[in-house]
């Protein structure tokens, strides 16, 4: 029987990263998807701008919909400032299993918290599972035909401050337009749209960041 993608990148990871640094397995997995087979990564050339939104806002909590094998999660759990939290979600449970170890292998297990299941099923349960007030940051990167659904639940779940960002990955390709002409079009929100390329690729994609103002 074949193993997965997501089982290649997490044997890769575990043969080329160091244990405990998550520099290392950020590095190895964008080294493998780019030289070896393609993945779903936000990358290093969009992951930079992420970096660069994670270091300026210093969220006390965040949420990320669309964990895959974990290299974002990583990612962001390394710019976190102490006492900081990244809740994950993922629907796919054996994404999940490998982001789990991912995750481990990386030594940033207390900042993340995984959750699987369906982003809309878990949207409305956030505030009392958590304890939470609010998100100050959320990154998109699940299924494009869910941001816009998912955004305005977590608008009406009381999940959005004056001030809470939205960074939504992948706004050209795939591509989220509905999602696009809502936080453009809305007096709600003050978007700005950052051009990159597609993970591994000379595609055009980018960044779409969305402060919401409530
Ligand atoms: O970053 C991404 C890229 C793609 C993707 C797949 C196939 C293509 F041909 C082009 C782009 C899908 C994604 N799904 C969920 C979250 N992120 C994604
Ligand atoms: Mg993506």
């Amino acid at each position: 029987y074949g193993s997965t993608r997501p089982e290649r990148i997490l044997a890769e990871v575990k043969s080329k990263a160091t244990r405990g640094d998550a520099r290392s397995v950020v590095d190895t997995i964008d080294q493998y998807c780019r030289h070896q087979e393609w993945a779903m990564n936000v990358g290093d050339e969009k992951g930079t701008i992420l970096d660069s939104i994670v270091c300026e806002v210093k969220p006390r909590a965040m949420l990320e919909l669309g964990t895959y094998c974990g290299y974002s999660a990583v990612r962001i759990a390394s710019l976190l400032p102490p006492n900081s939290r990244l809740i994950t979600m993922e629907f796919n449970p054996v994404f999940a299993a490998i982001a789990r170890q991912v995750i481990a292998w990386a030594g940033v297990e207390d900042k993340v918290v995984l959750i699987e299941g369906p982003s809309g099923d878990w949207i409305p349960k956030m505030k009392k599972e958590f304890g939470l007030t609010s998100f100050d940051l959320v990154f998109l990167d699940h299924w494009k035909d869910c941001y816009l659904p998912d955004t305005k639940l977590m608008e009406e779940c009381g999940l959005l401050r004056t001030g809470s960002i939205l960074v939504a990955d992948n706004v050209i390709c795939p591509g989220a337009p509905d999602y696009l002409e809502y936080v453009r079009g809305s007096p709600r929100y003050e978007s700005k749209y950052f051009r990159s390329h597609l993970e591994y690729t000379r595609v055009e994609d980018g960044i779409e960041k969305s402060v919401f103002l409530g």
